[in-house]
């Protein structure tokens, strides 16, 4: 292995400019607010020697300025959670960010479906990321190549959305020790996330979804879970936001009471009892017939409270006043608190938290909106965002918190969820307030609001529709209540709704770019007969036809609509020149007769219309052939860059709708009736001039073709 040529003053310069150049990247107005507990010089050490760049930054930078400027205007952004790439692209009409939910991911994108316990792979979400961030830069990279090949003036008319959409991702509680959360951070900075969520939630004790006993970790692991990924970010030089999640507010319990701050949350039995972790096991033995009766059973007798409620408990009014101002608010572990309950109550106070701890050592806890905002300001400087998760959508205490938070971080951003197991009207909101919920949250900073789990009932919801409609209506239905609508409401260059169209033309650029490569190098060619870039746009040649009748019932099972035939002759006929054998050329085919004709948005990737023969006649007094004239007047008037070719009663019907007018139409019935037989005719010079010589039934399509 070679070693590194380089001096060690060089070496030295190089590393002390990395640390001045991460100390002013600090300063920027999106780094400036964060406070690390680390320096530069231990972000630049533990960087390697070849910097990268992710678009986890520049989706990050996106997302960091939609974020302040809703929360400037007191607005919000809206989304939902989705897993799959497909409702991502629809999603980027609407909305400004996307979210990759890990309870979602966990009944979708793992090979153990299930509840959402945090027990899947640390790469699930990550994974997910991945795949819809690629899969918006496809859309991205299919529209732009889309738009360049339409003349600039075409392209107004055209759809041009930002599937660029920033994603926040679930990262639960980092999965596993520090190092996995570092990892996990590595992989969402990878993937292009542009803001991801860490929880003060317990490995392995995650339970889904509302209440049910959840277990936080002391205020310290939180922290840490925090430093690690912001340390992770550092590192890679990302601009990668993090939300910074809070679910005290719902907790049972909590996993260790190493850090003083949590003492005052934790609770103890008050009554010298029998520990519960050995009651149930008894219970259990005894085969009991409910242990959560056992349970609720204990606690009762036990008089579970916090230290401070075992003090008022028994301590005189003035004792307890004069306890309360010693404690004041600075933050006093147990030990202090009993010294202090010891000075000044008479009785003795029992309080012991051993006794209810759980089988898994899980210490009680009471969860309360106080111990919510402690953690979320001791969060706050190492993140961007704060959610606190709630399990009921309280208003006084989403009040209560965020007017708290404000007054230490008046310009924070939050975040809230409308988990999807919310009942509002049990929560106390009235129909109103549901309707003006997110603006009134908006109004408190939430910049950021999210229904995690949508796709639960919304997809379930809507396959279900659909599973019956084919069940019922087949392939009739799904014509109808479809296939049609959503071709009429989109363009057809859009997403998937034609799935013919998505991302035809940049799947064909690239055979067209390879080809024309060979045409100009590969098969002698001079670099001067290569096609410059404004002569390859166009290289596509799309053909639509207008069927205005059926073939008779034995051509039509043989050799299909007439549409079909036309396709089959020019597909052939263009085979067999080596010029037009290079052009992709696509067929789009419309019933005239039901009327169905290109939308003028669909007009604009037309190069070539034909109007087929029919058994009708151009001035038969019927609305299709009045719609089809009203068409071709438009077409004519307004897409002069679109041929026009009419077989038979297309062309009549073509010259009708040009050149007749109200008092003398071109096309008429002959009053001698119908003509049948070989007539000859004779090419003008001005004819024969531009398509060249034409024998007649022409062999070769060359003979025809050929200029
Ligand atoms: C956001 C969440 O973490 C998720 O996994 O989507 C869940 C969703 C839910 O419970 O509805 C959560 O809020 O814990």
């Amino acid at each position: 292995m070679p070693k590194i040529n380089q001096t060690l003053d060089a070496e030295q310069a190089a590393f002390d400019a990395k640390v001045q150049e991460i100390e002013q990247w600090w300063k920027t107005p999106r780094q400036s607010h964060i406070q690390r507990p680390y320096s530069a010089a231990r972000i630049a050490s533990l960087r390697g020697l070849l910097p990268q760049k992710y678009a986890s930054s520049d989706m990050a930078l996106k997302l960091w300025q939609q974020l302040n400027d809703h929360r400037k205007n007191g607005t919000h952004e809206m989304t939902f959670g989705v897993t799959d790439p497909i409702i991502a692209s629809q999603m980027a009409k609407y909305q400004q960010s996307l979210y990759v939910s890990g309870a979602l991911c966990g009944f979708s994108e793992v090979s153990e479906p299930g509840m959402d316990c945090c027990d899947y792979p640390m790469d699930t979400v990550p994974k997910v990321v991945d795949k819809i961030m690629k899969s918006q830069l496809w859309h991205s990279q299919r529209q732009n190549h889309y738009r360049m090949l339409q003349p600039k003036e075409a392209r107004s008319e055209l759809e041009n959305w930002d599937y660029l959409t920033p994603i926040v991702a679930d990262g639960d509680m980092g999965f596993g020790g520090l190092t996995s959360t570092v990892k996990m951070t590595k992989l969402f900075v990878e993937a292009g996330v542009a803001m991801f969520h860490l929880d003060d939630l317990a490995i392995g004790k995650k339970k889904f979804t509302v209440g049910q006993g959840r277990t936080v970790v002391p205020t310290s692991e939180y922290l840490d879970r925090l430093t690690a990924a912001r340390m992770q970010i550092d590192i890679m030089g990302a601009e990668t936001m993090l939300l910074c999640r809070c679910d005290v507010d719902h907790s049972e319990f909590i996993t260790d009471v190493i850090d003083d701050r949590d003492h005052k949350y934790i609770q103890g039995a008050t009554v010298p009892v029998h520990p519960l972790r050995e009651v149930l096991k008894e219970a259990a033995e005894a085969e009991s017939s409910s242990l959560l009766a056992v349970r609720v059973e204990w606690i009762k007798s036990a008089k579970l409270c916090t230290f401070d409620e075992a003090v008022k408990a028994i301590a005189s009014d003035s004792e307890f006043s004069l306890y309360t101002t010693e404690v004041g608010n600075k933050i006093k572990s147990l030990k202090q608190r009993r010294e202090i309950a010891k000075k000044i109550v008479s009785k003795e106070v029992f309080f012991d938290w051993d006794l209810p701890r759980s089988r898994e050592g899980q210490y009680f806890y009471n969860s309360c909106v106080t111990a919510v905002v402690e953690r979320a300001l001791l969060a706050a400087p190492l993140g961007d965002v704060t959610w606190a998760r709630m399990d009921v959508p309280k208003w006084d205490d989403l009040v209560s918190f965020h007017t708290q938070v404000q007054e230490v971080f008046p310009d924070r951003l939050f975040a809230f969820g409308y988990t999807g197991d919310y009942d509002y009207s049990t929560a106390g909101f009235t129909p109103e307030a549901i309707k003006s919920f997110p603006s009134d949250l908006a109004k408190m900073g939430v910049a950021w609001q999210v229904q995690p789990i949508w796709a639960l009932q919304g997809i379930n919801y809507e396959t279900e529709r659909f599973a019956k409609l084919w069940r019922e209506r087949g392939i009739e239905g799904y014509v109808e209540e479809i296939q049609k609508k959503a071709l009429a409401t989109k363009p057809m260059t859009d997403g998937f709704e034609k799935p013919s169209y998505s991302g035809s033309y940049l799947c064909d650029a690239f055979w067209d770019t390879i080809a024309v490569r060979d045409v100009g190098e590969g098969s002698g060619g001079k670099p001067s007969e290569r096609r410059t870039a404004d002569q390859m746009a166009p290289i596509r040649l799309h053909i639509a036809v207008l069927d205005c009748d059926q073939p008779v019932p034995k051509v039509y099972s043989q050799r299909g609509l007439y549409s079909d035939i036309f396709e089959t002759l020019l597909r052939n006929a263009a085979a067999q020149i080596s010029e037009l054998s290079r052009i992709p050329l696509g067929f789009s085919k419309y019933d005239c007769v039901q009327e169905h004709l290109p939308s003028s948005q669909e007009l604009s990737g037309i190069d070539a219309i034909i109007i087929t023969g029919s058994a009708a006649s151009a001035y038969d007094n019927v609305p299709w052939i009045h719609t089809l004239i009203h068409f071709i007047r438009d077409l004519y008037t307004h897409h002069p860059k679109i041929h026009i070719f009419g077989s038979c009663f297309g062309h009549q019907v073509l010259c009708h709708a040009l050149f007749s007018t109200s008092i003398a139409p071109v096309v008429n019935r002959d009053p001698l009736g119908w003509e049948l037989g070989v007539h000859p005719i004779t090419l003008s010079p001005a004819f024969s001039s531009h398509v060249g010589p034409v024998t007649s039934n022409p062999k070769l399509p060359s003979q025809v073709l050929n200029r």
